[in-house]
């Protein structure tokens, strides 16, 4: 089997998404989870270009996989032991340097001013001053593939250059990301053709035509032996090839896996639906429900058909186990859903039902009917565990809402400042007591947090026999969609609850009202939680 070797840049390249800005604490948390994966190089940044990456590599983690400092080749006029941006990524004390220059006639014309001759000493002399100073040596080739279809010899001569000068590795970058995978493909097998061996290439490509992966599968078929990547495809414009999706297609898939291996372990592999997701968490952004292998939906089997199959042997509809990679299969209710979704989201939930029990035909009946009113319970299971029990006759009344209020006003406060302040009124009905709870939406700094909160707030401040029950509960997240149009719009909003012990549940309110569709949702959130947590109504 062949060696494979992964070298990532969510670090350096990563960092030049747009909205993406590491801190230095966060790029050293990224470089251990790169560690985990097992990957081969991991490319820190640009030491000397910003301080965020100079204090990087100042206290930079140690890793198994070798820390790279990025660059470009020196400037033409000055020696390379003089050249100021080499020095000061040299200064970072990396084992291996990895540095950017021109292969493409009009870039080296048009963007630096000089000529080929001068860019090809530039290479040279780079290389070699990294090479003498004890370093394993990169070299990006910058616009490679819109350089060979211009001129093949001089793209050539750049690699060339640089291999002579003691590189280790030559990259092939298909820059502006707009080659596509046959093409990079048979450029790859003629750089090879022409004397640069398979096991000093690399590729590195641009997710501009959503074709990132398979450019770099190509030039992998063609036989180059390095992969530039990052996790979740993060990257400069639409992103680099995602080394999220390539490590389990290399590992799991033909011909890659029986012909190709790499650093990453079994352990490596099942630690990847974790670490893509505390990157998104780094990020602040909502993790891709559907990326490959380790999205929320990458597993999820909504459909009845599949459900059904999926039940008797996972294999009819998974391509890989979930559990390979770290994530979980799902299998969610909706108007899609048929009996076997049913079952499976029940037994999920705890509630045993017979198959032949009439009632899991009505509840499937109940949720296509809800749907069809603006519900989604594919993302509001604790929702519809309510709907089920309901149906089965088993839900419990804990309490009856008897009626709420909630007012906005909108007013100046002493010192003329405007403000505003939202009240709710909430009376509710426990066994015989009848209870009113008054709550106004302030946050410590006295800022109004609106009339969502307010009503949460009267709800939960006095549930008499169930008030400890719900202490440790509170709202995480709260999503609102308009679902259909003109006179029959409805408002369908999604409240994430959580507690003290870890659970977090999602339920759904739909109404005309956003307010009313919001107050459903809450009070699905509280009496989840009382079943959950096994209380006896009073
Ligand atoms: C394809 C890629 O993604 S490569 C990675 C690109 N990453 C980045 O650019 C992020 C980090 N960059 C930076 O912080 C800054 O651009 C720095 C510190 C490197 C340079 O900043 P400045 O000195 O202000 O130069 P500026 O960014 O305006 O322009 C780049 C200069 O490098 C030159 N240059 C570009 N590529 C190369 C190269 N491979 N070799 C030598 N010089 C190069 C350009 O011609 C330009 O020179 P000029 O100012 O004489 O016209
Ligand atoms: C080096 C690099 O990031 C590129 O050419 O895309």
């Amino acid at each position: 089997m062949e060696r494979l070797f992964l070298y990532d840049t969510t670090l350096r390249d990563g960092q030049q998404t747009q909205g993406v800005q590491f801190s230095a604490a966060e790029k050293t948390e990224i470089a251990q989870m790169l560690d985990q994966i097992g990957v081969d190089y991991i490319e820190g940044g640009w030491p000397g270009a910003n301080p965020t990456d100079s204090d990087f590599f100042a206290s930079a983690p140690a890793t198994r996989a070798t820390m790279t400092a990025f660059g470009m080749t020196k400037r033409a006029g000055r020696s390379a032991e003089n050249d100021e941006v080499l020095a000061g990524v040299l200064n970072a004390g990396t084992g291996a340097v990895c540095i950017v220059g021109k292969t493409h006639p009009f870039h080296v014309r048009e963007a630096l001013g000089i000529t080929l001759e001068e860019n090809l000493e530039n290479i040279r002399a780079s290389v070699a001053h990294l090479v003498a100073q004890g370093r394993e040596a990169l070299f990006d080739a910058e616009h490679f593939f819109d350089g060979f279809e211009d001129d093949a010899d001089y793209a050539l001569s750049c690699l060339q250059a640089a291999l002579v000068a003691g590189a280790r590795w030559v990259v092939l970058c298909d820059t502006n990301g707009g080659t596509l995978p046959e093409r990079v493909g048979e450029i790859t097998r003629a750089v090879i053709a022409a004397g640069i061996p398979g096991d000093h290439l690399g590729i590195h490509t641009h997710d501009d035509t959503g074709n990132a992966v398979a450019c770099t599968l190509a030039a992998v078929d063609a036989g180059a032996r390095q992969i530039q990547g990052t996790l979740n495809g993060l990257g400069e414009r639409c992103g680099n090839a995602s080394l999220t999706t390539l490590i389990p297609t290399l590992l799991l898939k033909e011909p890659y896996r029986a012909r190709l291996h790499t650093g990453v372990s079994p352990e490596g592999l099942s630690s990847l639906t974790r670490i893509s997701r505390r990157l998104d968490e780094i990020l602040n952004r909502a993790p891709s429900r559907s990326a490959p292998y380790v999205g929320t939906s990458a597993f999820a089997h909504k459909a009845g058909l599949h459900a059904s199959a999926i039940l008797k042997n996972p294999a009819t509809y998974e391509h890989v186990e979930p559990a390979v990679i770290g994530n979980e299969r799902v299998i969610p209710m909706s108007n899609q859903a048929g009996q076997s979704n049913l079952r499976a989201r029940l037994a999920e939930a705890g509630i045993e039902v017979s198959r032949d029990d009439p009632a899991l035909a009505r509840i499937l009946d109940v949720v296509k009917m809800r749907e069809d009113q603006g519900y989604a319970y594919d993302g509001a299971q604790a929702s519809f565990e309510l709907l089920a029990l309901a149906e089965l006759g088993r839900m419990q009344r804990f309490f009856d809402v008897e009626r709420y209020r909630v007012t906005v006003e909108r007013r100046r406060n002493a010192i003329g400042k405007r403000i505003s302040v939202s009240e709710a009124v909430v009376v509710v009905r426990i066994g015989g007591e009848r209870m009113l709870s008054v709550s106004e939406s302030m946050d410590d700094e006295g800022q109004d947090r609106g009339p969502v909160n307010a009503l949460w707030r009267s709800l939960a401040k006095d549930l008499g026999p169930y008030q400890s029950h719900i202490d440790d509960m509170h709202l995480v997240d709260f999503r609102v969609r308009i679902t259909g149009g003109g006179t029959d719009a409805a408002t369908r909003v999604i409240i994430d609850s959580a507690d003290g012990r870890g659970n977090r549940w999602s339920t759904v309110g739909v109404s005309p009202n956003i307010v009313d569709a919001s107050f459903e949702a809450l009070v699905d959130a509280i009496r989840w939680k009382l079943i959950r947590d096994g209380v006896t109504p009073a």
